[in-house]
Parts: structure tokens; sequence; C-alpha cells
């Protein structure tokens, strides 16, 4: 649908190379849109017959009888029924991508890890071929925990399909461009966005911009969903119109084409003879959607000490017990640093939390030196943690004035549940063999006399 792949048949879509059919505001919407005139049906969802021949076709993201605030659905006008998008399927191998339970006897998950930044490899790497799992955790079979991926892509998906039954997938681009081209329409992404696919939507990966490189949560169990904001109030944090949905952009292309899905860890594909994104018009509330990370506003100390990291929450993902998150998705961007006489990085803590954080660019104040853009770093369940010499130097001596922390865009995918390392994370890649030394160099200062140290 894009600029460069289309052989035959009509598309709805972008006219040139970057152009973009356009996105709708809001978050959670009950949204609505055509990509043909009076294409979608007016005041009921399945008339006897739809306008241009159109199949309707509902697809439930939630169970028929979830609550009214966490319901969601959404009714697609298509051109074939999706049981047509699948075929039989054959078992097939994709060794990286890795699903909880998956616990690995020889692996020590237990400790404090950290990465290099992952070389993307030479060679023609898709969305598919190019994901290499770091950590998994709870179990995909109860819908419950998740796991953490960085993605290494090189190539464009072509004439290939994917669906995840099993998740729904929290990407963070940290270089190059990606065009997401699902049934509901089209996605564009670039660092310092996100976009979230929905379980079960149908989509292709394209490389706008290459070689891409990135993080991905993936969500086993209820969808992300925006954080209360408490005292706070209406506004701040991640605001509901800064999410974007895309319009409706279809497809009516007959080519030898391939659906791969995830299912249960499992992955099969199956083949058909059309592209499987042909849905003209849709209306409802589960979509795809991206958001500008640029746009959240965070709220933070204005007089003294360091809140919990919380206040930085994008997006959470509650597990059934309230207040302890399956994932939260938290946001540490450039903001200004004013507490008085405080130390005002991140404290030393340990947390029944499990913390898995990227760089998406710039310098991290608990770890100016190390923890490299494209890096990753892992604090599991229960360990300790915290700035390294350096960040405690500087944040114990430095003069506490109003400070722009300029230059800095890091996350953390945080979950309740530990999580494992892959064979891939202990042994295939770059992982810091010195990093638990950079706490080394705190020495003890205590003397039993009193008085600042
Ligand atoms: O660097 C970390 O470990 C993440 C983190 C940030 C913060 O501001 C407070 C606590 C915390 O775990
Ligand atoms: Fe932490």
């Amino acid at each position: 649908m894009t600029d460069s792949d289309q052989t035959s048949g009509m598309t709805r879509a972008p006219a040139g190379p970057g152009a973009h059919p356009g996105y709708l505001p809001g978050f959670g919407n009950d949204f609505e849109t055509e990509a043909l005139p009076d294409a979608l049906p007016q005041g009921q969802n399945s008339p006897q017959r739809c306008n241009y021949g159109l199949y309707a076709e509902q697809l439930s993201g939630t169970a028929f009888t979830a609550p009214r605030g966490q319901n969601e659905r959404t009714w697609c006008y298509r051109i074939r029924p999706s049981v047509h998008h699948t075929g039989r399927f054959a078992a097939i191998d994709l060794p990286y991508w890795k699903t909880a339970p998956h616990v690995l006897p020889g692996v020590t998950s237990l400790g404090q890890y950290r990465w290099d930044p992952i070389p993307v490899p030479q060679g023609d790497l898709t969305w598919l071929t190019g994901m290499r799992t770091m950590t998994t955790a709870g179990d995909v079979n109860i819908q419950v925990g998740m796991a953490t991926h960085v993605y290494l892509v090189t190539a464009s998906m072509r004439d290939e399909y994917f669906f995840s039954a099993d998740s729904e997938l929290l990407v963070v681009p940290q270089q190059g461009r990606l065009r997401f081209c699902t049934e509901l329409g089209i996605i564009d992404v670039q660092p310092q966005e996100i976009a979230i696919l929905p379980r079960g939507l149908v989509y292709r990966v394209e490389v706008l911009e290459g070689p891409a490189r990135g993080f991905v949560c993936e969500n086993y169990g209820q969808k992300f969903d925006l954080p209360d904001r408490g005292p706070i109030g209406a506004n701040c944090l991640a605001n509901p119109r800064d999410f974007k949905t895309p319009v409706a952009a279809f497809e009516d292309r007959d080519a030898r084409s391939r659906v791969v899905i995830k299912w249960c860890g499992q992955f099969h594909e199956t083949w058909i003879d059309h592209s499987p994104l042909d849905v003209v018009a849709w209306h409802g509330n589960y979509c795809a959607y991206k958001y500008d990370l640029r746009t959240y506003s965070p709220v933070g100390a204005i007089l003294f000490d360091h809140p919990d990291p919380s206040i930085f929450t994008v997006l959470t993902a509650p597990s059934g017990q309230e207040g302890t998150a399956n994932i939260d998705f938290v946001l540490f961007r450039d903001r200004w640093m004013v507490a008085e006489h405080s130390f005002r990085p991140p404290w030393y803590h340990k947390n029944i939390m499990s913390e898995l954080m990227g760089n998406i660019h710039g310098i991290y104040d608990a770890k100016p030196q190390g923890f490299a853009p494209g890096g990753i770093s892992l604090h599991n369940c229960m360990l300790p943690h915290g700035p390294d010499r350096e960040a405690f130097d500087k944040a114990t001596t430095g003069d506490l004035v109003p400070h722009k922390l300029a230059e800095t865009m890091s996350f953390m995918f945080e979950t309740r549940f530990p999580q494992h390392l892959t064979k891939y994370a202990a042994h295939e890649a770059p992982m810091q063999p010195e990093y638990i030394d950079v706490w080394n160099r705190l020495e003890k200062k205590f003397d039993g006399t009193p008085g600042v140290k």
C-alpha cells in the first residue's frame, strides 16, 4: 500500500513516498472512519447487505461482557471475511522470539544486568526474523505477564503479514523509521514516538528508514490504559488527544501472501492469495494507535525530594490487583530539576517490581556512563540498584540551582513479575560483564562521628 511495492489492484492509502492518510485524535474513543464514501453503515452494525458488497465482521478485544469502561470491540467492513485470510496452519520456527513461561536451567536471571546497544546485523531481517527476546515474565497461557524484545529490522515484509493472538505490542523505536500497515490503517513511527498494536490485529511492517532498531513490550495481559491521575487532576502526563489512531486504508490486491500467527508462544504460517488488509471502513474502540513521547507533560518535585517513578507513567496495563501493574510504561524525558536540599537523582532501592530500562537517546541521570542510547538494563525483582559513583558525587556536591535535564529520553517496562533472561540475552547480546562494578566505588563514609560527610 505504500510507495513502492504495489503491483496490482486498488489501494486507498498514501499518494506518494512518505505521505500518510492521517490520524484521528483521542485515547479509547469510539472512532469511525471510511476509505470509500458510505462504506460505513449508519445506525446499525449488520445490515442485510453492506454497501460495496463488503462483509461486516466484529473484532472483540475484550470479553463481550467486560465492564463498559473496559469493553473494546471494532466493527470492520471488509472485502473478504477474515476466514479467507487464513488457511491450513503449518508450524514454523522463529528461534529468537520467546514466550513465557521460559525459565531456562543454566541461565541466571538473578542479578543486575546491562547491555550495550545491540548492533544491527548485516543482511535482511524483518519484523519477524529480527525480533530478539531479552526477557519473559508470567505465563502466556493464562494471559498474564509480558516479554521484552529488541527489534533489529533492515527489510520490509513483502506479501507477508502477522498477527499475535498472544499479546498487545508496545513498540518503542530507537533508530530508523517504520510503517505499520494494519487492517485498520497505517501508522508511521520514529524515535521519540511509540506505537501500540492490539492483540489479533493483522499487519505488515515496512522499513521507511533503516536500519531500524527499537524495543518492544509484549503484553500478554489486560490492555494498556491511561493511568488514573489522582490529585494531579484532569491534565498533564499523557493527554488523551495526543494519541493518534489511523484512518481506514485498505488494499484490494491479489498476490500470494504468507500470514504468520503467534499463538500460545508458537508460530504458524498459512498461505492465501490476496492481501488481508482489506478493511474499507470501521468503527469502534479496539484499534492501533501511536503517541509522540514529546507531548508527555511530566509532573514532579517542585520543592524537595524525589517522587516514585510512577509519576512518569505513560501507560499502565493492569494485572487485576489494583495499583500493581502487569506492566507500567514509564518515561524519563527532559525536564527541570529544582528540588532544594535533596538528592535529586533516583534513590537507591530494592523493588518488588522488575525494571527493564532502555535508552532512546541522551544521558540518563543515574547512569551517566555505560547506559548508551540503544542500551538496556535490568534490575530484577528485589535486586538493589541506584546511581553510580559519578552520579552520586555530582548529586551530593553540586549546587542545587534549577537545572534542566536536557537531551535525555529513557524508559522503563516495569512488571510485577520477575523477568527471566533468554539464552540470547545471557549469551549472545552484548552484556556488560562489569556492570555490577559501577557501585563498587561507593566507599563507606561512616566513621561514627556526626556531620555531613
Ligand atoms: O533508575 C531506575 O532504577 C528507575 C527509577 C527512577 C526513579 O526516578 C526512581 C526509581 C527508579 O527505580
Ligand atoms: Fe529502579
